[in-house]
């Protein structure tokens, strides 16, 4: 048998998977075995698969029966019905069993397929006969063993005939009972009834399903068993293998070989069938109701190199059972905005009989890892309890968002499972893989955003609902595999086959399990679950709490290989098929829907992480709030501060601007009290008036800026703008005039007067520089306080400080003004002083001489005398002698 390894999910192929684009849409159709060769040795190019050679076994030959029309045969395979699990749980069809676009009944009695007996085909049930008809395929005994009856149970001389009663509902007889399922919504499968002989092993009663009444079979309910036909990679389609019959239309396959029978299932696939086709007939319903939160099984089991990881992963082009699961879960919740939901994946594998958890072992780079050089984690217990059933620990789980995500943890743990290549698969898997996703959901609660309110709230309030948890478990079981020749292998051998014999002795002891003793067949004797890691993980799912799929590979033997080889195909292949029947007869189950829990949100155990999550996110978002609010509150205060700070600053300002202006105003005083001493003399009493009057001042100071200027015009224009201003004394002024009209004693007098100019013109630019250094003040002021402003919270009372000290200053500048003016008026008095005391002295000057004028003759005649006798020569009395 050739080689087409490739496109089994080897897993550095499956890591390239593209799992940033999940498959969404219709998946391109299976490759044929051509390309899927092609594709193989295009994949071994690239090294991407170990470079094993598949050897064909010598013994493996084309047997030498007459081709027949095959299983392989179009006309039987392609036209297939489309309705299978589609109804899980059901409702059940009302209409004929298969679909229209089937082709004839007819076209199946080309198959013939013989008993040993060589009895011919059982015809129709009688009406009335009992409720599923059957083609005489009966029960005969209860074994993990199944055997071919010898009555005329299979007597398929035409398949046609046989099988194609359908429709009519007459082609199999009833099993003895009926096991219903309980389910809500659900139904039993109760299908083809297989009960082998205690220990004899190759006995087997195959009873159809068919309801007389409705027409149509059972089955489509609770567990769903397919049968999928892996093409033969070196048949070029002609056929070749007479014995083996598979009608994908009626979901049989029968063996018209020695032990032969015929098995009718819910679903059976044959080469044309891709791995989307699989996925929609077996899984899609059920993955949709784990998402409704029904637990859900899925699991593919058969001889090595039959298609188990090809169905259950596919690959890139063409995805399998694993991927298109994970798209239509996020589907699913993108399709159901009124609930939340929480997913956590983890991922074991049972090799050997020991627990790893692949999510938990990092894989050796990104290749292929070889199985001796593979580091494996913790063993991993089962263990039991009555909430969670059988379940792993310590596994670890990750919580996945998206489908990439949980595409990517699923990759990882492939690259970690175990591999080898055996007789008929080049990467076998020699260890049986669980993925397990756990789906928590629940209600949103109306009138909240997804982060709602705790489910402790929720209850507080009245608000009812919990978390539903479901899980949805997808298994990848290791093939079973005679003949080994490596130890490696036949030591994993003998674990897979040991485990795989218990689960299909429990699937077998289950027919006579009753619905209430789960644990126990009917005679009371445990079921073996304990027997196996594998039956010991798979017991709530077999006991009934879960919805199941099985999905059972079979490869035919090629037509090269003949003798023991062929036997020993043929026999595994039978094997298989035989589970597959007595998995559809005997597992009933009675899934319901998930409880919701409440409790969850309290537990600290709790399992259910989506109301965990939810009271730490509404415990963060709290601790958020109360952040806020006290980011807001100390804003609030040092907005506060720095108004206030704002208000002290302009007030501030202003008392800053009134001392200036009163500054200013006593400037323009004195240089008023500057203009009276210099334009009025002597005027003490008003000057004194004046700055004796500090209110009086500022009063004046209300007077326009225009004043001063006018005032200080005086200085610069001389003495007639002075006149102007102080028009009320023009008889001083008069004074002034008539003082530098006379001889010496004017002219000294107007020198002193400019002296006194220049003085005063000293005093204004005295003042002017007063007036420079007020402004000064006032910016250092205003530079003081802001500096104080800007940080007013850090530098505490530097403010209030500021403003004690340039209150301090401008006292102090006041007072230093003062005293100036203090000084000024002092000086001004002493030029006061000086000034009347020239004018008295001019008095005196001009009545010495009135005097002198008044005594004219006597002076005269003096004059004349002292001129006729000195030549006239007069004597200046002593100027300036007072
Ligand atoms: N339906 C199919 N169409 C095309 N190729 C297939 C099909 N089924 C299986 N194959 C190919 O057959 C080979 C073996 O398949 P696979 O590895 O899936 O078998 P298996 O049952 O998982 O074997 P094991 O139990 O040893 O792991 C692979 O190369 C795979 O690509």
């Amino acid at each position: 048998m050739a080689t087409t390894t490739t496109t089994t999910l080897p897993r550095p192929p499956r890591a390239s998977f593209n799992a940033s684009q999940p498959p969404t849409s219709a998946l391109p159709a299976l490759p044929n075995s051509i390309s899927s060769r092609a594709s193989t040795q295009n994949l071994r190019k690239a090294s991407l698969l170990p470079q094993t050679p598949r050897k064909v076994s010598g013994a493996l030959q084309r047997p030498s029966t007459p081709s027949v029309p095959l299983l392989t045969d179009a006309k039987i395979l392609t036209p297939r019905r489309a309705v299978s699990i589609a109804s899980f749980p059901k409702p059940p069809r009302t209409g004929g069993g298969r679909i229209a676009s089937l082709p004839p009944a007819s076209s199946l009695s080309t198959c013939n397929l013989t008993a040993k007996d060589g009895n011919k085909p059982p015809s129709p049930s009688p009406a009335g006969s009992p409720k599923r008809g059957g083609v005489g395929l009966e029960r005969s005994s209860s074994s993990p063993g199944v055997k071919t009856s010898k009555s005329k149970t299979i007597s398929v001389g035409s398949l046609g005939s046989g099988f194609s009663g359908g429709a009519s509902g007459t082609a199999y007889l009833s099993p003895p009972h009926s096991r219903s399922s309980s389910a809500q919504g659900s139904y039993s499968t109760n299908a083809t009834t297989i009960d082998a002989g205690a220990g004899s092993g190759d006995e087997l009663t195959v009873r159809g399903r068919t309801d007389e009444k409705s027409g149509e079979r059972e089955g489509k309910g609770n567990v769903i068993v397919s049968v999928r036909v892996r093409p033969d990679a070196n048949d070029s389609g002609g056929g070749g293998n007479s014995e083996w019959t598979i009608d994908g239309r009626d979901g049989k396959v029968g063996y018209g070989g020695k032990d032969g029978g015929i098995y009718e299932y819910d679903n059976v696939f044959g080469q044309n069938d891709n791995n989307s086709r699989v996925y929609d007939s077996c899984a899609k319903r059920l993955v949709r109701r784990v998402m409704e939160g029904y637990h859900g099984t899925v699991f593919a089991y058969g001889m090595t190199g039959t298609g188990k990881t090809f169905s259950m992963q596919g690959t890139t082009s063409s995805p399998g059972v694993i991927p298109l699961a994970i798209t239509d879960i996020f589907s699913f919740i993108r399709e159901t905005p009124h609930r939340e939901f929480l997913l956590r994946v983890s991922y074991l594998e049972i090799y050997n009989e020991r627990i790893h958890d692949l999510l938990a072992t990092q894989p050796g780079g990104t290749g292929f890892t070889p199985l001796d050089q593979q580091t494996k984690g913790e063993e991993i217990k089962l263990r039991e309890d009555a909430k969670r059933g059988v379940y792993a620990t310590p596994l670890k789980e990750e919580i996945v968002q998206s489908p990439t995500q949980l595409l990517r943890v699923i990759a990882r743990g492939d690259l970690a499972r175990r591999t080898g290549s055996t007789q008929f698969n080049a990467r076998s898997s020699r260890s049986h893989a669980v993925v397990q996703i756990v789906v928590e959901s629940r209600d949103r609660i109306p009138g909240t955003t997804a982060g709602g309110g705790s489910m402790v709230d929720n209850r507080r309030a009245g608000i009812t609902g919990g978390v539903r948890v479901s899980t949805l478990s997808l298994i990848d079981l290791a093939g079973s595999e005679r003949a080994a020749e490596n130890k490696e292998r036949r030591t994993e051998g003998a674990h897979i086959n040991r485990s795989l014999l218990t689960l299909g002795t429990v699937i077998a002891r289950l027919s006579s399990v009753d619905k209430e003793g789960y644990g126990k067949d009917k005679d009371g004797n445990h079921l073996p679950y304990r027997d196996s890691k594998l039956t010991r993980l798979l017991q709530p799912a077999l006991s009934g709490g879960s919805l199941v799929s099985i999905l059972c590979t079979i490869a035919l033997p090629p037509s090269q290989v003949s003798g023991a080889a062929n036997a020993t195909h043929i026999g595994e292949t039978m094997n298989t098929l035989k589970f597959a029947a007595r998995a559809r007869n005997n597992i009933v189950s009675h899934a319901k829907k998930a409880d919701e829990s409440l409790a969850g949100g309290v537990d600290a155990g709790s399992r259910v992480l989506l109301e965990r999550y939810r009271m730490e996110i509404t415990e963060l978002r709290a601790q958020l709030d109360s952040q806020k609010r006290k980011e807001g509150d100390d804003m609030r205060d040092r907005e506060e501060r720095e108004e206030r700070e704002v208000e002290r600053h302009s007030e501030q300002l202003l008392e800053i601007q009134l001392a200036r202006t009163a500054l200013k105003e006593r400037i323009e005083h004195l240089n008023r009290l500057i203009l009276s001493s210099k334009s009025s003399g002597v005027n003490s009493t008003r000057s004194s008036h004046l700055s004796g009057n500090n209110g009086h001042m500022s009063s004046l100071s209300i007077r326009s800026s225009t004043t001063t200027t006018h005032l200080a015009r005086p200085f610069s224009t001389g003495s007639s703008a002075s006149t102007a201003i102080n028009g009320g004394s023009s008889s001083e002024c008069a004074d002034d005039d008539s003082t530098g009209e006379f001889g010496d004693g004017s002219a000294t007098l107007a020198a002193q007067v400019r002296a006194l100019q220049a003085d005063v013109a000293d005093k204004n630019r005295y003042i002017a520089t007063l007036e420079k250094r007020l402004l000064q003040a006032r910016r250092s002021s205003q530079s003081r306080a802001s500096i104080g402003f800007s940080p007013p919270h850090k530098v505490p009372g530097i403010f209030g400080g500021g403003e004690l000290v340039e209150e301090a200053r401008v006292d102090i500048l006041l007072r230093e003004k003062d005293e100036e003016i203090v000084e000024l008026r002092a000086r001004l008095d002493d030029k006061e002083r000086m000034v009347s005391a020239l004018r008295s002295a001019a008095r005196k000057r001009d009545v010495a001489e009135v005097g002198r004028r008044s005594k004219p003759s006597n002076d005269e005649g003096r004059r004349r005398k002292a001129s006729g006798n000195s030549g006239g020569t007069a004597e200046e009395p002593e100027d300036g002698t007072f």
